[in-house]
């Protein structure tokens, strides 16, 4: 058990989980176009897939009974991918046939060509070829009743290729949720705008966005709003009359120019606030009307640590997407390469770089620079490694989780 003040990371996740409700209103989805949608109906298949028996190789369709090598066949005629007419092999007789051919119903066995010897209209076989070989059977990769999804299935790259075989042009998936992304501090000012003294481009709402773009969320940008309560109170009541989930960046602390956790609990009310992450710790949760609210901590790096972290799995909660559990990203075990000296407390994920030993083994470097406002460290770095709560530090060798970046590119 632990003594931190804060909710564990995995009881924040449970907690949100617990107090939000999935969307039920589904719509039909272009299949093109639903690649990370989530299944509202589970997918039964309606046809076999493949329709008939073709063949796997270019070659000749035989009856097997015929297939012994040294065998002289007659070569009757030829059969394409696309052929509706299968022709008439008698004993003693082949066809010619090309990848993805019907077999001839007379027929049970293709021999690639390369195993045989051609002489004008015959062939004569230099392997003995067994019943079925290079045939791909009627249903062998779906068969007609398969189910092959379940509703709340989120829909891969080559999940809507597998629909597309399946004659489907549209799939029943969950509504899109509206995410409204603000960002609060009278210090930051837009990209493309010169800056005063004092000031600071805001970066936030595009790391965010960024990282949301893989769950398929319509994002509605409520821009920069300044450190003012009335301002701030206004923008997040328009927000929650269009908005699923509203997401902030700044101003959870306990500055004097912090408002987040004052006007939510007067507009809403507050979940939670302070998680034992490091970074992330004043992450606040809560609702606004209907809508779920995300209150991120200022700091660049502890933004997107919130959110990957945080608002990730309650996004994909909403969505509809079953089996999430606390189990929401793939986990590792690495072998860190130096000592760390820390104080126990919060959970920490530190941006770090991961590579494969020789030996298969995985090892893992944190970077030297691990302050929530340096944004460079994320750059360099292809995962988190976690340390644990518990811990007061690490030694060189020991088994650390880690969390890859699912980012392209940085994997490869
Ligand atoms: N006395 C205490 N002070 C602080 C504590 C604490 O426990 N006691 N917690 C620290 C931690 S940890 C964090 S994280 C920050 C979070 O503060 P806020 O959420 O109130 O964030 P701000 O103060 O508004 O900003 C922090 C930092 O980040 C910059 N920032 C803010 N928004 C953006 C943006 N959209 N784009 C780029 N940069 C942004 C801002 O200028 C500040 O430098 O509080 C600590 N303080
Ligand atoms: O939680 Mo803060 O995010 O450690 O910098």
């Amino acid at each position: 058990m632990s003594n931190s003040p804060w909710l564990s990371l995995s009881d924040a996740i449970a907690t949100m989980l617990s107090q939000t409700q999935p969307v039920s209103v589904s719509e039909k989805a272009d299949v093109k176009a639903a690649v990370g949608r989530v299944l509202a109906i589970p997918v039964v298949a309606s046809i076999n897939v493949p329709p008939c028996n073709n063949s796997a190789m270019d070659g000749y369709a035989l009856k097997s009974s015929d297939g012994k090598a040294g065998n002289t066949l007659e070569v009757v005629g030829a059969v394409f991918a696309g052929d509706s007419q299968s022709p008439t092999v008698l004993p003693g007789q082949c066809v010619r046939i090309m990848t993805g051919a019907p077999i001839p119903t007379d027929c049970d066995a293709v021999i690639i060509q390369e195993n045989v010897s051609r002489e004008d209209d015959t062939i004569t076989l230099q392997t003995d070829t067994a019943p079925l070989a290079n045939i791909r059977e009627t249903g062998s990769d779906i068969a007609r009743g398969d189910q092959l999804f379940d509703a709340g299935h989120r829909l891969t790259a080559t999940d809507t290729m597998l629909l597309s075989s399946l004659g489907l042009a549209s799939v029943d998936v969950y509504r899109q949720l509206t995410i409204g992304l603000l960002a609060t501090g009278d210090e930051l000012v837009e990209a493309g705008n010169p800056l005063a003294t004092g000031q600071i481009y805001e970066s936030n709402r595009t790391g965010v966005a960024a990282l949301l773009q893989n769950w398929q969320v319509h994002i509605n940008n409520f821009g920069i709003v300044a450190d003012e309560p009335e301002t701030l109170k206004q923008v997040l009541q328009e927000a929650q009359q269009t908005c699923d989930v509203i997401i902030s960046s700044g101003g959870v602390s306990v500055g004097d120019a912090d408002f987040v956790k004052p006007v939510l609990d007067e507009l809403g009310e507050i979940g939670f606030w302070k998680v034992a992450i490091k970074p992330g710790k004043p992450f606040a949760f809560g609702r606004l009307g209907n809508a779920v609210f995300c209150g991120l901590p200022g700091n660049p790096v502890s933004a997107c640590v919130t959110t990957e972290q945080l608002v990730v799995p309650v996004i994909r909660h909403l969505q509809g997407e079953t089996g999430l559990g606390n189990g929401h990203r793939l986990t590792l075990k690495a072998q860190i390469t130096r000592d760390i000296k820390r104080r126990a407390g919060r959970l920490d994920f530190q941006r770090a770089v991961f590579s494969q030993n020789a030996d298969g083994t995985l090892i893992v470097t944190p970077l030297a620079k691990q302050s929530s406002g340096v944004m460079t460290s994320f750059s360099k770095a292809n995962c988190y490694m976690l340390i644990p709560a518990e811990a007061d530090g690490l030694n060189t060798g020991d088994w650390v989780e880690i969390q890859p970046f699912s980012i392209a590119g940085k994997l490869g």
